[in-house]
């Protein structure tokens, strides 16, 4: 029996969180690490249990670490957690495969995104209910961006203009994101590229500041600031 969210949900979000986090440097495995007194893993499943679509969590844990993720998640939301794989496409499919049937859209997340707000978990879950087989939030690139070649040297500047930078969650429609997990060969670093290469369309939806990824150390920090400037609550 797999454990529910709100009964009446049509949305299941899986939460691959079975990364070494290696840019972050040695430690613990980067979910189980902690941010403002609680490991990311928290606070990422913490956000998602708040969006009223979410009907189910599937987490991918560390294979080491399946039981104290349980445990570490019990008093937080009723979700399921299963054995990730070594890249991060393996522990979507992993997750994806502990999806009860009837659930019609999976978001895929990043636990690493750990203060994504609800609402861009709902947002991105409306996009999919009204029609996209496909949803990916976004931001626009900032920078001047180069193309350079092995040797650093420039080669030329990409108009940025056509450039976004790509968050998570991303929303698809289960039976979308089940072939293309299907047809998969090489992994890929996001689960919307699967499906482009599969030949379907992806839209993007505006995504948020919140939903930055931990990646490295100053990224912790930021998202220490973030929390405190928002007094610990959740966007
Ligand atoms: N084998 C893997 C690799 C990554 N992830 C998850 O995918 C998300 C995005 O990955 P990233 O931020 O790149 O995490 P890591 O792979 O842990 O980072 P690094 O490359 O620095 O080790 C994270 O929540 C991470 O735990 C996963 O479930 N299984
Ligand atoms: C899925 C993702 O978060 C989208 O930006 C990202 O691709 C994860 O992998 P990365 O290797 O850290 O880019």
């Amino acid at each position: 029996m797999t454990a529910q969210l709100n009964p009446r949900g049509d949305v299941a979000v899986l939460v691959p969180a079975a990364g070494a986090g290696v840019r972050l440097g040695a430690g613990a495995p980067k979910a189980l690490r902690p941010l403002a007194g609680a490991p990311l893993l928290v606070h990422a499943v913490r956000r998602v249990a708040l969006a009223p679509s979410v009907r189910c969590v599937v987490v991918a844990a560390p294979p080491a670490e399946v039981d104290a993720v349980r445990a570490l998640l019990a008093p937080v939301a009723p979700v399921t957690v299963v054995a990730g794989g070594a890249e991060r496409q393996q522990s979507v499919a992993a997750a994806l495969a502990a999806v009860p049937a009837g659930i019609p859209i999976v978001l895929v997340h990043d636990a690493a995104r750990a203060l994504t707000p609800p609402a861009l978990v709902e947002a991105v879950a409306a996009a999919v209910r009204g029609g996209a087989d496909a949803v990916i939030p976004v931001l626009p690139v900032i920078d001047t961006i180069k193309e350079v070649d092995a040797a650093g040297t420039v080669l030329g500047t990409v108009d940025r203009a056509a450039l976004r930078a790509v968050q998570t969650p991303q929303g698809f429609r289960r039976t979308v994101l089940a072939a293309a997990h299907a047809a998969a060969t090489d992994p890929l670093t996001d689960d919307a590229g699967l499906v482009e290469k599969a030949g379907g369309a992806v839209l993007c939806v505006p995504g948020s500041e919140l939903a930055l990824k931990i990646t490295r150390p100053l990224d912790l920090l930021i998202a220490e600031a973030l929390l405190a400037a928002e007094g610990g609550g959740v966007a």
